[in-house]
């Protein structure tokens, strides 16, 4: 009887902790292309980044720079993150937090929710069978909103199964870890022929360095770009965001 009154006073707050939400779709539907800017202190291609990020003031600089998102790695082993710095990027900004980690198990997905994630980011090439599909449901169900990566077409063409409202299409190799900004080009046209008229929105992410990197990826239709490290070696993010974002608005 008292784990019965636990448990529903556990789903009130869950139910409580849904509304009010930051929308990271509505952050990728402006006209003009938005960056959602990323806090890792580490990486497995760059090792240590900037290990002692303050990610509050962090996010403020990104907020002020105009992003329109923040994506934090909160991945401990490979990346040296942690939940801390999103609920201190969230606490810090008025702009959706996505959770970027390796997700494949329904507790980080309430996990997220109670550190105060708007998204969760899901890597089709970790997950097996319907497991996409039904993390994808879940974390929607609990209210927040899906991002979900892919590095080639058969990985977008299961993505396509999934209810996610965003795709990121991830121009870095995972097994060699280099990055080929083609592999968004190409991953682009195939997404418009698969799914023609789509609503969902499309993300281009890692290795994005310049503003003519941004022009080119707004020019082949991309909503949003995903941008870590070029962010995280900037001691004034806010004025390299909008140097970035210059010939764009
Ligand atoms: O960043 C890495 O080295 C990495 C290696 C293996 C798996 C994932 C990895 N990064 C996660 C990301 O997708 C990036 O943090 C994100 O797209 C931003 O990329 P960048 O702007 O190149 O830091």
């Amino acid at each position: 009887m008292i784990l019965d009154q636990i448990v529903s006073k556990k789903y009130e707050e869950l139910m409580n902790i849904k509304a009010p939400k930051r929308s990271l779709y509505d952050a990728l539907s402006c006209d003009d292309i938005s960056i959602i800017a990323e806090i890792k202190r580490a990486s497995p291609s760059a090792g240590a980044i900037a290990e002692d990020v303050d990610a509050a003031n962090r996010a403020r600089q990104y907020e002020a720079g105009g992003a329109r998102a923040i994506s934090v790695v909160t991945e401990r082993h490979f990346f040296k993150g942690d939940l801390k710095m999103l609920q201190l990027a969230k606490e810090s900004s008025n702009l959706p937090i996505l959770r970027k980690d390796f997700m494949f198990d329904e507790l980080q997905i309430y996990e997220s929710l109670f550190a105060g994630a708007d998204a969760v980011l899901f890597i089709v090439s970790i997950l097996k069978g319907n497991k996409l599909c039904d993390l994808v449901k879940l974390a929607q169900d609990l209210g927040m909103e899906t991002l979900v990566e892919v590095h080639d077409e058969d990985e977008l063409t299961e993505a396509l199964k999934s209810d996610a409202k965003a795709i990121g299409f991830n121009n870095r190799d995972l097994k060699t870890m280099t990055v080929d900004m083609g592999r968004c080009e190409s991953l682009i046209k195939a997404f418009h022929l698969l799914e023609p008229g789509s609503e969902r929105k499309l993300v281009a992410e890692s290795g994005v360095r310049t503003k003519e990197d941004v022009k080119r990826l707004q020019e082949l239709g991309f909503d949003g770009i995903l941008i870590g490290e070029t962010l995280m070696r900037s001691s004034n993010p806010t004025s390299l965001l909008k140097e970035l974002l210059g010939d764009t608005r």
